[in-house]
């Protein structure tokens, strides 16, 4: 298998939709999901570049392992549920910190799912394109509507919090309006246009990087334990 060229994490918390909105853009279904355990990747070639993409658990109890997965990513996707406003703050209490082992120039997707359960018809459009042959109860009909908890105003700014936090200036990075999302894993709705908008933005990165050269890292394989001295460790 050829090694990725690029990696996007997806973060969240559990429930939100990261596991659902992996499987509907590469396996064009929304099949029942379980609670994920540690995480999971799946790789996409878009144009002659491979990409790796990985699913992550929300659950507290995997917290730990979040940072590891995003060593070196290209892109975070942080994922919240539209309609639970904690999932958003969560983001920024318990998930941002863990971006700190990305690539420098990562780039970073807000993206708000579930908009298919509200009663404004946000997903209703893209709606028969979303589904697919998994969707359970043919797209969002029989889910009780309801009003939009979390407004896309405070989805920007939390991207503005992002910048700010990673000391980044908004000249140098894509505008918030680009990088803010409200998707809907069961009908489809914007899925596609997440994942391929951050292809094409990470395509750049990777060439960047590698002109950079190889990245600094150490490899562990190589590494050989020192001689113990007869005296040992004191000596
Ligand atoms: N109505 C609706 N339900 C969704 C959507 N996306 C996910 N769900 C449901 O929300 C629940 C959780 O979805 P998952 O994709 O497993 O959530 P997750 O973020 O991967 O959760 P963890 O793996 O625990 O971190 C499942 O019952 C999904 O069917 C969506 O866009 N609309
Ligand atoms: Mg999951």
């Amino acid at each position: 298998m050829r090694k990725p060229d690029g990696k996007i994490v997806l973060l969240g918390d559990m429930n939100v939709g990261k596991t659902s909105l992996l499987q509907r853009y590469m396996e064009r279904r929304f099949p029942d999901t379980v609670s994920t355990v540690g995480g999971a990747f799946y790789l996409k070639q878009w144009r002659s570049y491979n990409i790796s993409i990985w699913d992550t658990a929300g659950r507290e109890q995997f917290h730990g392992l979040g940072s590891m997965y995003c060593r070196g990513a290209a892109a975070v996707i942080l994922t919240y549920d539209v309609n639970h406003p904690q999932s958003l703050v969560e983001l920024e209490d318990r998930f941002l910190g863990l971006t700190d082992t990305a690539n420098t120039d990562c780039l970073f997707a807000i993206v708000g799912n579930k908009v298919d359960l509200l009663e404004d018809g946000t997903a209703d459009s893209q709606e028969k394109e979303g589904v697919g042959p998994g969707v359970a109860g043919g797209g969002s009909s029989g889910s009780p509507k309801v009003p939009k908890q979390v407004q896309p105003e405070d989805a920007v700014a939390f991207y503005k919090k992002i910048l700010k936090y990673k000391m980044l200036d908004e000249k140098d990075v894509p505008a918030a309006e680009q990088m803010c999302f409200e998707t809907s894993a069961k009908t489809g709705y914007n899925v596609d246009l997440l994942f391929e908008t951050l292809f094409d933005m990470v395509v750049p990165v990777i060439l960047r990087q590698r002109a950079q050269g190889p990245p600094q890292t150490v490899d562990i394989t190589s590494y050989k334990t020192p001689r113990r001295t007869r005296s040992g460790c004191c000596a």
